[in-house]
């Protein structure tokens, strides 16, 4: 590419993209905050390498009973860890032995993880350590989420540091184990998208910026459910595939993995609904470390993200593992589906 290529592409996205890593690119975060202790940067330093092992194990994992990576049995009879607890340690291992953290939450565990005082930092973090874990047989793409939130105040930390609304994170992102695996990231200052290159092992920024269109054409949710949708939601839906004369219909599309379903309505605009059911009244979908930080991702790439009734980043929990209906995506569309529900639900 030639000089002036180069100078084209920073100046379109306004920072400097060339070769741009994703370490070099939270250092120069950091230089922005000149009291920053760089504990930041060394957690996500030690979370990358987390989703690097996992990304790694992911691509192995038709091999596991061969190979012992993650299956159950392996050819010689030993025991060996499924994916989403091998992630789930790499996770807590790796954030653990960043000495940047004091508590964690995992969906993996039923409790709060508090981390050891000699290794304790002012890093609260809420993941998800492996996303759409039912699509791991069948190779489809999964993810690991996160959000992270900073201790409130020089105390010892406790369970209010964590039972906090969204609004509050530092920071909140993804990885997206698919074709490629990327990472994608917030620190409140718009998102940016990082894809990994296998053979140098580093994040490479390759969607810088990245915005939610205003209005989409797919829209995203499970129509398994649909008897058990509120009339609001249904209207919604049966509108969008059978609009007024004149008017082009959406298009649907549902992977079943959250990270892969909002990364798509991220980067092509639509709408990702994960409602009320039946068998789950308040949605499926968990406000710490599934909702929070996707509505995180969505708000700073300039979409919107709803219960249907209020805001998900203004929602206070009061339990760990708390469920959340969810509505995100491109701001339109969502505002056209929050009308519904005002008209015939409330
Ligand atoms: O099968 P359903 O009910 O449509 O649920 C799909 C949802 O469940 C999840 O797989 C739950 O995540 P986990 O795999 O982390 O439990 C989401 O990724 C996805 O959006
Ligand atoms: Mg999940
Ligand atoms: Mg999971």
């Amino acid at each position: 590419m030639s000089e002036t290529a180069q100078d084209g592409h920073s100046q379109q996205y306004g920072v400097e993209t060339d070769s741009m890593t994703l370490q070099r690119f939270v250092l120069q975060e950091q230089k922005n905050h000149p009291n920053a202790s760089g504990d930041f940067t060394n957690l996500l330093t030690s979370m990358l390498v987390a989703v690097k092992a996992i990304s790694s194990a992911t691509q192995k994992a038709g091999l596991a009973k061969l190979y012992g990576i993650a299956g159950e049995t392996n050819v010689q009879g030993e025991e060996v860890k499924k994916l989403d607890v091998l992630s789930n340690e790499l996770m807590i291992n790796m954030l653990k032995s960043s000495y940047t953290t004091c508590m964690l939450v995992s969906e993996e565990n039923e409790q709060l993880i508090e981390v050891e005082e000699k290794k304790r930092g002012n890093y609260i973090v809420c993941f998800d350590p492996l996303d759409g874990s039912s699509n791991i047989d069948c190779l489809v793409s999964i993810g690991t989420i996160f959000g992270i939130y900073k201790k409130k105040s020089e105390n010892a930390p406790d369970i209010s540091d964590v039972l906090r609304p969204g609004r509050e994170m530092v920071a909140a992102g993804y990885a997206l184990y698919g074709s490629a695996t990327m990472v994608v990231l917030s620190t409140g200052n718009g998102v940016n998208g990082f894809t990994l290159d296998p053979s140098i092992g580093e994040f490479i920024l390759t969607h810088p910026n990245m915005r939610c269109k205003p209005k989409g054409s797919i829209y995203s949710l499970n129509e398994g459910y649909a008897k058990t949708w509120s009339k609001g939601l249904a209207e919604y839906i049966r509108t969008r595939k059978d609009p007024e004369p004149g008017k082009k219909g959406m298009g649907q599309r549902y992977v079943g993995s959250m990270v892969a379903d909002v990364h798509r309505t991220l980067l092509n605009g639509g709408i990702f609904l994960y409602p009320p059911t039946e068998s789950a009244p308040t949605g499926k979908l968990r406000l710490l470390y599934e909702c929070n930080p996707m509505a995180y991702i969505m708000e700073q790439a300039g979409g919107l993200a709803t219960t249907g009734k209020e805001r998900v980043l203004d929602i206070q929990p009061t339990k760990i593992h708390q469920r959340a209906p969810i509505i995100l995506g491109s701001k339109q569309d969502v505002e056209e589906a929050m009308e519904f529900l005002k008209k015939y639900d409330s």
